[in-house]
């Protein structure tokens, strides 16, 4: 059988029935009817579904380019974006790119630096990074789907006056590249007044869908990883969640079988890594599940951990806190290094026994015996297994991530493709900064301060 990102809850049978899974097989059937049909809520936002096959291939050409020129003419990348616009990029360098990828030679990076500016509001991170850019050539892809997010607006105000500073207006919006919408927001306008090359977010994918998009294909061209075969990845795992049976389709079943967990008091869904390098998987896929789950009052708490490193600050709460959650563990099959360990003459730090075995051999034991001692604490041990860490399987992951995002939410029965949840922190925001037209909330926010 070919290698392929798989689900596995063979772990958790002592919490699961497969009866109670079986029972589940229409609801997740149907579900995946009224996604695919896209005849269920939130269905003007499903252009996330077809994508790996049905992409803009003049503007995927135009991102190649565009990521080329950038290679040529900058050492450094500033991504600005927030949330949907700038995690499924940084999931996707960090996961295939070197793991110290802006602190390994040049030689050995052999692409520009890449940072990322926007997802705070914090000036000593931006005064930081500006130091870090130091007088050398850098170029910014400014994210925003709505272009009046607050966050990236703010950071690219102050970007943008330095490249002006440092290039001219002109040299400067060569060296600006918009990802927004097509039509509507201020960045759009910036961007047509300005002269910036511009990508499209596609008026049907949401910012926590949009990473096989040019919101996450251009950093992710930039790092030199390989677009195609992280859309063949995507398209491979499209033709699954798509179109196998539900007793071979992944997606379905881990949709099917966290819901069966949600309905036994499972309120929190811990996703887990051992390798560091998945830490912004992790993050983009809490924003996927969160946003798209979290509502009416209803939802699985997305959180997740790196391990074993978190198994010395976590693992005492996982293992014997309240038993509130499940764990789902993501496990790279084949570990992009081997490291051996040797044998010492005097065994002085007891590692002998190890001596002849890779580091990977230890990691995947602790992983074993991890995943058996959080069931045997009464957390259900769920397991994505993911061959190796390279484009297509990321695209496939996403794809399988994302399908199942969306039956999960009919299934619990949200609308899995809005977030208005987000807007009421910055309403209250906005008034505190006297924002025009929130005068009576900013009275109302400053007696309650
Ligand atoms: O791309 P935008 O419009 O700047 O939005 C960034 C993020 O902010 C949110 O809209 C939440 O405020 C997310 O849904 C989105 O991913």
């Amino acid at each position: 059988m070919m290698e392929k990102v798989s689900f596995d809850y063979g772990k958790a049978a002592g919490f699961i029935s497969q009866e109670e899974v079986s029972y589940m097989e229409k609801l997740v059937e149907d579900a995946r009817k009224v996604l695919v049909s896209k005849s269920g809520a939130g269905n003007d936002f499903l252009g996330w579904l077809d994508l790996p096959v049905e992409y803009d291939k003049e503007e995927f050409a135009r991102i190649k380019k565009a990521a080329e020129k950038i290679q040529g003419d900058s050492e450094v990348l500033v991504v600005i974006g927030i949330g949907g616009s700038y995690l499924g990029a940084r999931a996707a360098i960090e996961f295939l790119r070197h793991g110290f990828y802006n602190n390994v030679s040049k030689e050995i990076r052999k692409t520009p630096e890449i940072y990322y500016a926007g997802n705070s509001i914090s000036s000593s991170y931006l005064a930081g990074l500006i130091e870090v850019i130091g007088d050398r050539d850098f170029s910014v892809n400014v994210i925003s789907k709505s272009g009046t997010t607050t966050e990236p607006a703010i950071a690219f105000r102050v970007f943008k006056e330095m490249l002006e500073k440092k290039y001219g207006k002109e040299g400067a919006a060569k060296r600006i590249y918009a990802t927004t919408d097509k039509a509507r927001g201020a960045l759009k306008g910036l961007a047509s007044e300005e002269g910036y090359e511009s990508f499209v977010v596609p008026d049907d994918v949401g910012g926590r869908f949009s990473v096989l998009t040019a919101v996450g294909l251009l950093p992710i061209a930039v790092s030199g990883a390989d677009l195609d075969k992280l859309m063949e990845g995507a398209a491979a795992g499209r033709e699954r969640a798509l179109n196998q049976p539900f007793a071979e389709n992944d997606a379905m079943q881990y949709a099917a079988v966290r819901n069966i967990l949600l309905r036994k008091g499972k309120a929190v869904e811990v996703l887990a890594n051992y390798e560091p390098s998945l830490h912004y998987v992790s993050e983009w896929w809490k924003q996927l599940y969160g946003e798209s789950e979290g509502k009416d009052q209803k939802g699985i708490f997305p959180a997740s951990v790196d391990l074993t490193t978190d198994l010395h600050s976590m693992g005492q709460f996982i293992q014997d806190g309240s038993r509130i959650m499940f764990e789902t563990v993501m496990n790279v099959e084949k570990s992009r290094s081997t490291i051996k360990i040797n044998q010492e003459p005097v065994d002085l730090d007891g590692l002998n026994y190890l001596a002849g075995k890779d580091m990977d051999f230890v990691n995947k034991s602790a992983m074993n015996g991890t995943i058996l001692a959080h069931t045997d604490g009464n957390v259900p041990n769920l397991v994505v297994n993911i061959p190796e860490q390279n484009e297509f399987y990321l695209g496939e992951l996403f794809y399988f991530y994302e399908f199942a995002c969306g039956l999960s939410g009919y299934l619990l029965g949200v609308n899995p493709f809005n977030q208005p949840g987000v807007e009421s922190y910055k309403r209250n925001m906005f008034a505190l900064l006297g924002k025009p037209g929130f005068e009576a909330e900013r009275e109302e926010l400053l007696k309650r301060l």
